[in-house]
């Protein structure tokens, strides 16, 4: 296991206010960023603008939620491939995940809040309102920053008209004392564009990177940022779809959280004619999202993005 040297950018509110967009400095941080994007698929930003307070209170909410009971957590199905309440399963037997449909609108942060507390939990439901959009708010940013360091703002108007969000909020059981490390989720990228993760201390997620598993250390303020198959689709390669895992090897559970940048049912994930030249030939077909991730979910394969789209 190697020691962390993923790229971290400092994405305070002080440094981003020291650069305009669009200025020398955006553009020269912009460029840093598909860097990362390239040679690592992640990269770790430093992020002030979500109070530490509001951090608490999720991770604070989250205990009771998975608390409930199994009946009550199942009442919470969703339309969206992946999302609704998902419990352990051979595939990650510590782990159960609630994938919320976009909180970041007030409507649907209620609708399960009040699904899962039939009184209602109206602090819950504005702690998973207002993460959910200071999320949604850096995941602008970044994209903003990855359209633009290949030149095509207006690719970002365009995608980000086509992008929604899916919320994922998980619990791993703590492992039996004694027992091996466990693989709770087995190595993968994630399917959609962009994913920004956070953790409690309970430090278990590897990035696959220069041939090892590295284990994240998250400095403090920081979170995570994966790209997806659909960003790397997108980048006809040029970007890399980060490979993770989460091994749980202590005694204790651990919560995490995490937004997930997913293009809208229906929306094509398409390589623009910019991207593809003599040095970097067209690699992908375009491709509907919601039909990969149906494949993905009947065919859960290495490499699912070149099966699937790969020319
Ligand atoms: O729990 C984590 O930190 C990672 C979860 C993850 O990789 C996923 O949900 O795709
Ligand atoms: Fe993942």
């Amino acid at each position: 296991m190697g020691v962390s040297q993923i790229p971290c950018f400092d994405f305070s509110e002080e440094a981003l206010n020291q650069i305009q967009e669009g200025s020398e400095g955006w553009k020269c941080l912009s460029h840093k960023v598909r860097e990362a994007c390239e040679s690592h698929g992640c990269f770790l930003v430093v992020y002030d603008q979500i109070p530490a307070k509001l951090r608490e209170e999720m991770f604070f909410g989250l205990k009771p939620l998975f608390q409930l009971p199994e009946e009550t957590k199942k009442k919470y199905t969703s339309s969206i491939q992946f999302n609704g309440y998902l419990a352990k399963s051979q595939r990650a037997p510590l782990l159960a995940v609630f994938g919320i449909d976009d909180p970041s609108k007030l409507d649907t942060a209620e609708d399960f809040t009040n699904l899962m507390w039939p009184d209602g939990n109206p602090s819950f439901c504005e702690t998973l309102h207002s993460m959910s959009s200071k999320m949604g708010e850096l995941n602008r940013v970044i994209m903003k920053m990855i359209f633009e360091s290949f030149d095509m703002p207006k690719h970002y108007e365009l995608n980000s008209k086509n992008n929604s969000c899916s919320f994922r909020l998980m619990k791993y059981d703590a492992p039996p004392r004694d027992s091996d490390p466990i693989v709770a989720i087995p190595a993968h990228t994630d399917q959609n564009t962009l994913t920004i993760l956070c953790e409690d201390e309970v430090q278990a997620l590897e990035v696959f990177y220069e041939n090892s598993w590295n284990q994240v250390a998250f400095p403090k303020e920081s979170l995570l940022v994966l790209v997806g198959d659909a960003l790397k689709a997108w980048s006809n390669g040029r970007l890399h779809a980060s490979k993770h895992r989460v091994t749980m090897s202590n005694n204790k559970e651990r919560y995490s959280y995490g937004f997930f940048g997913i293009p809208k049912p229906g929306t094509t994930v398409e390589v623009p004619q910019q991207l593809v030249n003599k040095e970097h030939p067209l690699r992908y077909r375009p491709f509907t999202f919601s039909d990969y991730v149906s494949f993905i979910a009947s065919h859960r394969t290495d490499e699912a993005l070149e099966f699937y789209a790969g020319i």
